[in-house]
């Protein structure tokens, strides 16, 4: 009957609506409680009226069946990795090449952490995520989509409606310190091997053929850029193209800023190493890309990375402790 259709429909825009606020903003509106309580009350009309059941509803994050196997993806864009600078030298190089080959005096760039995690691609058609892939070797990589929609701040379905018909977000998955010790002392209360570091964490939690492992495990998602787009044209910088991806309720990280030349550069680099010990994530550096995508274009790629962009890594997590 149409008024259950109604009930369940806005049910699921206002579970969807504080899972963004709770999981992306970080910010909920409303306590935990009557949250599941929406969540019990949609589980229930569902359980009634199976036929009204949808993928994209928040009630479906969890897939029943594990997977028989991981299906391949091939990237329609390579997943690129990038060059690597271990030295302000190097950093000042990889600023001079490109003001040279742009001819210009200061160039814009976008500064963001770089989590040590594992590269991911995302695919969204018509707003509801219906693909999620590993890098593997920058060309093809493992379908993990029924491990991606349990990570709750990836969301199902985009917000708003002026997003592209087809939409590849790139990001990080991760898993927050705090979720990784939490997950070795359950690993050592039980016996079981514990994670050597969270990256080996995420990678064995997000290559489950079960996604109901995957679904106990912590992990989140920061997005930081896109691949595919068709449908309609994206902004024509980086960080504009980073407000659209948050506008449609994707996350993105607060320590991404835009910085203008090499000394900016080096500022932001200089008080994220201050702050890498206190930040609930683990980084092992920071990615400058150059913002302007008509820049980006005159710099190209060189045969593995691209030319617009470097990750300028910290040394070793032990030397620092040492
Ligand atoms: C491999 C990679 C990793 N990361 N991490 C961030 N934050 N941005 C970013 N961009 C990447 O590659 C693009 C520059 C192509």
């Amino acid at each position: 009957s149409p008024n259950v259709e109604q009930r369940i429909q806005q049910l699921r825009d206002e579970i969807n609506h504080h899972n963004y606020l709770y999981y992306v903003e970080d910010s909920p509106e409303i306590p935990d409680v009557e949250y599941d309580r929406l969540l019990r009350e949609l589980q229930a009309l569902e359980a009634k009226h199976p036929a009204l059941v949808t993928p994209d509803s928040p009630t479906q994050r969890v897939g029943a069946e594990p997977v028989k196997a991981f299906g391949e993806v091939k990237h329609q864009i390579p997943m690129l990795s990038l060059d690597n600078a271990f030295s302000d030298d190097e950093v000042a190089e990889f600023d001079r090449r490109v003001r040279e080959r742009l001819g210009s005096e200061r160039v814009e760039y976008v500064a963001e952490p770089k989590l040590d995690g594992l590269a991911l691609s995302m695919l969204y058609e018509d707003g509801r995520l219906v693909q999620a892939a590993t890098r593997g070797d920058g060309v093809s990589g493992e379908d993990v989509t029924h491990n991606v929609r349990t990570i709750a701040s990836v969301p199902l379905r985009l917000m708003g409606k002026d997003y592209p018909a087809r939409l590849e977000v790139r990001g990080e998955v991760y898993m927050p310190k705090q979720g990784f010790e939490a997950l070795n002392q359950r690993a050592r209360d039980k016996g079981d091997k514990e994670f050597v570091n969270p990256r080996n964490a995420a990678a064995g939690s997000l290559r489950q053929l079960d996604p109901r492992i995957t679904a106990a495990r912590p992990l989140a998602v920061y997005c930081y850029g896109v691949g595919l787009v068709e449908g309609r044209e994206l902004a024509s910088t980086h960080s504009g193209i980073l407000e659209q991806l948050q506008h449609w309720g994707l996350r993105v990280s607060p320590e991404i800023k835009r910085v203008i030349g090499l000394d900016q550069v080096l500022v932001y680099y200089e008080a994220l190493a201050r702050r890498r010990a206190e930040l609930p994530y683990e980084i092992d550096g920071v990615v400058y890309k150059v913002n302007r995508l008509d820049q980006r274009e005159v710099l190209g790629f060189v045969a593995r990375a691209p030319r617009w962009a470097i990750a300028h890594k910290f040394p070793a997590q032990e030397e620092m402790t040492r």
